[in-house]
């Protein structure tokens, strides 16, 4: 099954928008764990276990594996995801951008080696450099397009000779030309709630990451009513807010406390069903 139709019958089966991102730092892992990075894929499990009925996808974050050396546990954690909840689809979080050469070993990396279903990728470098990863079959490539940090206006929000923002062009390139075969979403920051509704009405139909939500303090509920869209996709990813929900040891308990509150706060937002 391709990423899309993943998504949309995970997020179905859950009634879920929510993704949960699993950027784990031992410093802040319970107990004996703490500051151990030999637990990164037993802290990572435990909160698969305890969330993995109430979201659309699981988002692992290559830093904070590669960093510490634990590749072989990340490679070991989406093997976990496919075991557990096989119809839950895994976004690899690596923002890769390079040439054609250099993005076919990244694409190896992240769809062979990792097994993921999707991957982020930086649209900088332009559509030589996303291709490789398009070339295998119904793996998703979600490109930055309007970032949740403030230091993204630097760029994608300055203004082309065509009047438009860079982060709209980005749009509306992944909606129409780069996107032949339906495999390309879009990074959309929760901390822009208006920008979200720009590029839902630039790309009605494609998948939204948006990440933002608890730590960085986005507007759950603004983020839904401003991505809505029937059959667009948007998956609302939080991290810390849910990973480091408790440090004790009811920490995987915490996570799924935290999971379930975002969840309904997302879904409250929802618009009605049409009749
Ligand atoms: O691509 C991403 O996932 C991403 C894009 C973006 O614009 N902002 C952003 O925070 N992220 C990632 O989303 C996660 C946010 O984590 P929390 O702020 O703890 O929920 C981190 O792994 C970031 O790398």
């Amino acid at each position: 099954m391709n990423f899309v139709a993943a998504l949309r019958q995970a997020a179905d089966a859950h009634d879920s928008m929510l993704c949960v991102g699993l950027d784990p730092d031992p410093s802040r892992f319970p107990g004996a764990w703490a500051g151990d990075a030999g637990r990164i894929f037993d802290f990572c499990a435990a909160i698969v276990d305890a969330t993995h009925d109430l979201v659309c996808a699981f988002k692992p974050q290559i830093a904070y594996f590669h960093a510490h050396r634990a590749e072989e546990q990340l490679e070991r954690l989406v093997a976990h995801i496919r075991r557990v909840a096989p119809g839950v689809p895994v976004i690899l979080d690596a923002k890769r951008g390079d040439i054609g050469a250099t993005a076919e070993q990244y694409a190896r990396e992240a769809f062979e080696r990792y097994q993921a279903h999707a991957v982020t990728l930086s649209p900088f470098m332009g559509f030589d450099s996303i291709e490789p990863y398009l070339r295998y079959e119904g793996r998703g490539a979600i490109l930055l397009c309007r970032t949740s940090n403030s230091g993204g206006s630097d760029l994608q929000a300055q203004r082309l000779a065509s009047g438009e923002m860079l982060y709209e062009h980005i749009a509306r390139l992944a909606a129409g030309p780069w996107n032949a075969n339906g495999q390309i979403g879009l990074v959309v920051g929760a901390t822009f709630p208006a920008e979200v509704a720009r590029v839902r009405e630039l790309a009605p139909t494609l998948p939204l990451l948006i990440p933002g939500v608890g730590a960085q303090g986005g507007d759950a509920q603004a983020t839904v009513r401003a991505g809505w869209q029937t059959d667009g996709p948007i998956i609302v990813s939080s991290s810390r807010a849910v990973l480091y929900a408790s440090r004790g040891e009811d920490f995987a308990a915490a996570a799924r406390t935290a999971a379930l509150a975002t969840r309904d706060a997302l879904n409250a937002a929802r618009p009605p069903a049409a009749p």
